[in-house]
């Protein structure tokens, strides 16, 4: 693939741009924080911006025409090439009175790239746990490299962070990956913990890659900021690119993480089971505990697409169980209405009401959970067979694995090639410390502090728990005074 060289000089194309370095003071160790302002201050147009080799490589970076330029499928159609200046608004619901707006690099191919085909060794790396489509990214990296920019060196990291410095890599080529995507899990293996640094940089220098696509959720973004800022120090041209990863959706900034879709609808077949068991039986109950460490968005969703959830317990809406207005008085209720109920909880909600307090981690640092589902069955059971003498038939369901050990479904495979596409076009044209995403449907680049600095978590102020609450009739648990305090202080909308 040919390629013409020129001195680099994109990047002054944002002539009228005002870069600003939030952390002058700490310059030389977090290169993070960049944000570029214009326009006057009743009309500030904030780009959150991420960086790009520019920033900190000589000046004699060179700059290629980018090879798609001579790509049948793209080559025709100009604005398949994103202009420098396109930006994606992080809040898309504005006010007549707004007057400033945040916004994001739109992620895309550029017309120039900084690497030739035959220089770019990149590698992939999945990490924390699994979810459905992971198989799906790594083909779509490969594809996409090979086929969208001639590059044919690709490796993959086994077993998470720690396989860079204690695994051999494995060659990842299109026709190793063609099929994987219809598997579940993730073909080069995960783990939580083994995060170190130094060793990590260490291996990618001798190893002498120079593009590294990271999938994982926020602990792994997280550990991706930290290769990113070694990389800096060291001076190297190694792109750090982050693909957010988790069924929990609980990364912010972005509209959805893949695989979530997939997860829902995997938790229908045991929400599904639970109705069955709880309409066929006396006093049937259906209990199904779903993931959601911190976040109870599967659980919601889930709860919303199934229609046969009488009660959905989340880690953001606390609840009780006995006295009026508690979850047992409402049981009582649905068994005395329907002579069944089917109850849907995440396994982080009602963490607090459980006395046991064993303070585990896990390898990465992340507090294990008690398990809220054995727990809250044994307290209906109690409650309703000792105290209350009304024999009831409660069946529990857990279907923790099962609904991220499935392989993506359709529209997933969609997202992931998105996503890996997305990532591929910032890496080769420079930029670097990134993570890629949807935001108010149009991918775009995000800084890493951006997803790293909080948790996604359902707003049980927002329109969608009071679609949950409606659809399902459940006490909303809380006092009165209690609604209208944004937990997150969360700047995500209302998307429907
Ligand atoms: N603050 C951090 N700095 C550096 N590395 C980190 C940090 N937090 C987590 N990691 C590393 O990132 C990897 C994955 O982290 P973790 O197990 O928390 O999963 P995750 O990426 O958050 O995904 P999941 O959605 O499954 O929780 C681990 O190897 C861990 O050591
Ligand atoms: O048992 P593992 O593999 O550590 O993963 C469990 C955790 O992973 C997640 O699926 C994603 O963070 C959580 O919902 C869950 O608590
Ligand atoms: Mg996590």
């Amino acid at each position: 693939m040919s390629s013409s060289s020129s001195v680099f000089g994109f990047y002054a194309t944002a002539d009228c741009l005002r870069m600003v370095w939030l952390n002058d003071s700490a310059a030389s160790s977090d290169y993070s924080k960049l944000e570029i302002v214009t326009g006057p201050p009743d009309f500030r147009f904030l780009l959150d911006d991420i960086p790009h080799f520019i920033d900190y490589l000589p000046a004699s970076l060179k700059a290629y025409s980018n090879p798609l330029h001579n790509h049948s499928a793209y080559s025709e159609i100009e604005q398949y090439f994103v202009d420098v200046d396109d930006v994606v608004a992080q809040n898309i619901i504005v006010e007549k009175k707004t007057q400033r707006g945040r916004y994001f690099r739109l992620a895309g191919p550029r017309q120039k790239v900084v690497f030739e085909p035959d220089e770019v060794h990149a590698c992939i790396v999945t990490c924390g746990g699994l979810c459905p489509g992971l198989n799906t990214v790594i083909r779509e990296i490969v594809w996409g490299l090979h086929h969208m920019y001639g590059v044919h060196k690709i490796v993959g990291i086994e077993g998470g962070y720690k396989g860079f410095y204690t695994k051999n890599t494995i060659q990842l080529t299109p026709k190793f990956v063609n099929n994987i995507h219809k598997r579940g899990g993730t073909i080069l293996g995960t783990s939580r913990g083994g995060h170190s640094t130094s060793k990590i940089v260490d291996s990618i220098q001798e190893k002498g890659i120079n593009q590294i696509y990271i999938l994982g959720g926020d602990g792994t973004q997280k550990g991706a900021a930290a290769i990113y800022e070694e990389i800096r120090k060291r001076g190297l041209k190694v792109s750090i690119v982050g693909i957010p990863k988790t069924i929990d959706n609980d990364i912010p900034v972005i509209d959805k993480s893949f695989g979530f879709d997939t997860a829902v609808q995997e938790a229908q077949r045991a929400i599904d089971a639970a109705h069955v068991e709880a309409e066929s039986n006396e006093n049937g109950i259906g209990l199904v505990k779903l993931m959601g460490r911190n976040s109870g968005f599967i659980a919601m969703h889930a709860s919303l697409a199934s229609r046969d959830v009488d009660c959905c317990l989340i880690p953001e809406s606390p609840f009780y169980l006995e006295g009026k207005g508690g979850l047992f008085e409402y049981i009582e209720h649905c068994l005395e209405e329907q002579g069944h109920m089917v109850i849907v909880i995440a396994e982080g909600a009602g963490q607090e009401l459980i006395s046991k307090n064993t303070n585990q981690l896990d390898a990465s640092g992340n507090k294990l959970h008690e398990d809220v589902g054995s727990w809250i069955s044994q307290q209906i059971n109690d409650y309703f067979k000792e105290k209350r003498k009304l024999p009831i038939n409660l069946k529990y369901i857990d279907p923790t694995y099962m609904i991220r050990a499935v392989p993506s479904i359709a529209s997933d495979n969609i997202f992931c090639t998105l996503l890996a596409h997305s990532a591929i076009h910032g890496a080769m044209a420079g930029y670097t410390g990134f993570t890629v995403g949807p935001v108010n449907g149009k991918h775009a680049y995000i800084p890493f502090h951006q997803i790293t600095e909080r948790q996604n978590k359902v707003e049980i102020t927002d329109r969608m728990w009071a679609r949950l609450l409606s659809s399902t009739n459940q006490p909303t648990f809380l006092k009165s005074g209690q609604v209208g305090v944004d937990q997150n202080n969360n700047t995500s909308q209302e998307t429907s």
